[in-house]
């Protein structure tokens, strides 16, 4: 469930009223999502029906970074990416604000696309979505804003630090030394000299809306900030080429997503060879964030924790010398 926030239909008419995108037909929540509210939202516009998602920014999402998500969108749209663009209001902002005092919220109106995100993809849907990520990586080169990664490796370490060994070990009696050991690897060895430029940072397969095996729409870039190019390809790699609960490897959609990408961005020997150390790393982000929700979220919130145990698999199995070979030419 993700409708956090409460809008009465006049109070919705007079949101829909200030861009100029027709008349407020119907505005139905949208149960999917975590973070932020949304709807999707029709309109009648002269002849023409319109749907939008109407996006109610929570506690999550910092304000001061919505000109660089939504900006990046707009960027991304006009290089014929699937991206949805941001619609502006009539006085060309293209965020607003609702509320007052502490319930003063941003929100923005963007466009819709068609598509379902897939949960069993194929190799045909991963080739798709890792060209499309190639896609944005190459069509960002020249977006002239900049975000620094939030969730990069100190943030894991601190998260990872305040579940404590035994908060970790609650969750698994082997997540405790799993993290220890891993932490510490990835210390000495994150890569630092990669090619870097916008990334999504959080491809999952319910961010991305597919027809068949056509990619229409690559949404929640609430992540999206300049870091490593490969690093996006493996958070990409760990989201799509396991089972969900991280105890299969498939490793058809593993060389069809790496050949989806360099179809359109080829990587360097360097950024090949450092696909296995940067997949721990996607793994054990993943892991930090999971496991301090589980250890955090109370029992009475509206959302329900991922699985942390679903990333620590990945991990090991990423950690593991005899899986090395995976991201080999
Ligand atoms: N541009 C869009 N076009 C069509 N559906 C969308 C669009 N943006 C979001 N959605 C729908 O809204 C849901 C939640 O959006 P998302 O941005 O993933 O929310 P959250 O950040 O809360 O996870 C998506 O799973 C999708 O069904
Ligand atoms: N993809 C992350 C969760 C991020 O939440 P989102 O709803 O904003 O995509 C995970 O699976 O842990």
């Amino acid at each position: 469930m993700a409708v956090y926030t409460r809008l009465g239909a006049e109070e919705m008419s007079a949101i829909i009223e200030t861009f100029d995108v027709g008349v407020l037909i119907s505005a139905k929540g949208i149960a999917e999502g975590v973070s932020n509210s949304n709807w999707l939202i029709e309109t009648q516009q002269g002849e023409q029906a319109r749907r939008f998602i109407l996006t109610v920014y929570e506690s999550r999402t910092d304000i001061s970074d919505l000109p660089f998500f939504l900006d990046l969108l707009d960027h991304l749209a006009a290089r014929d990416c699937p991206v949805p663009r941001t619609m502006h209001d009539r006085g060309g902002a293209s965020h607003r604000f609702i509320g007052e005092g502490e319930n003063r919220k941003a929100l923005a109106l963007i466009e819709f696309l068609p598509g379902v995100s897939v949960s069993e993809p194929t190799p045909a849907q991963a080739r798709a979505v890792g060209a499309a990520l190639a896609q944005i990586h190459l069509a960002s080169a020249d977006f002239e804003k900049s975000r620094i990664n939030s969730l990069d490796l100190p943030a894991w370490q601190q998260l990872l630090g305040d579940c404590t060994r035994e908060g970790l070990e609650s969750i698994d009696p082997d997540l405790g030394a799993l993290v220890e050991r891993e932490l510490a690897g990835l210390a000495g060895q994150w890569p630092s000299d990669l090619p870097s430029g916008v990334i999504h940072a959080d491809l999952f397969t319910d961010n991305v809306l597919m027809l068949g095996s056509k990619v229409t729409g690559l949404i929640d870039f609430y992540f999206a900030c300049t870091d490593l190019l490969a690093y996006d390809v493996v958070v990409t790699h760990a989201a799509w080429c396991f089972s969900n609960d991280g105890t299969q490897f498939r490793p058809e959609l593993s060389r069809a997503l790496i050949q989806g990408y360099e179809a359109v961005r080829p990587l360097s020997d360097a950024e090949r060879a450092a696909l296995p150390i940067l997949a721990r790393g996607a793994a054990i982000r993943f892991l930090a964030t999971r496991a301090y929700d589980w250890l955090n979220t109370p029992e009475d919130a509206l959302v329900t924790p991922k699985d942390p145990m679903a990333f620590a698999r990945r991990l090991e199995f990423y950690a593991d010398p005899a899986n090395s070979g995976i991201f080999a030419a």
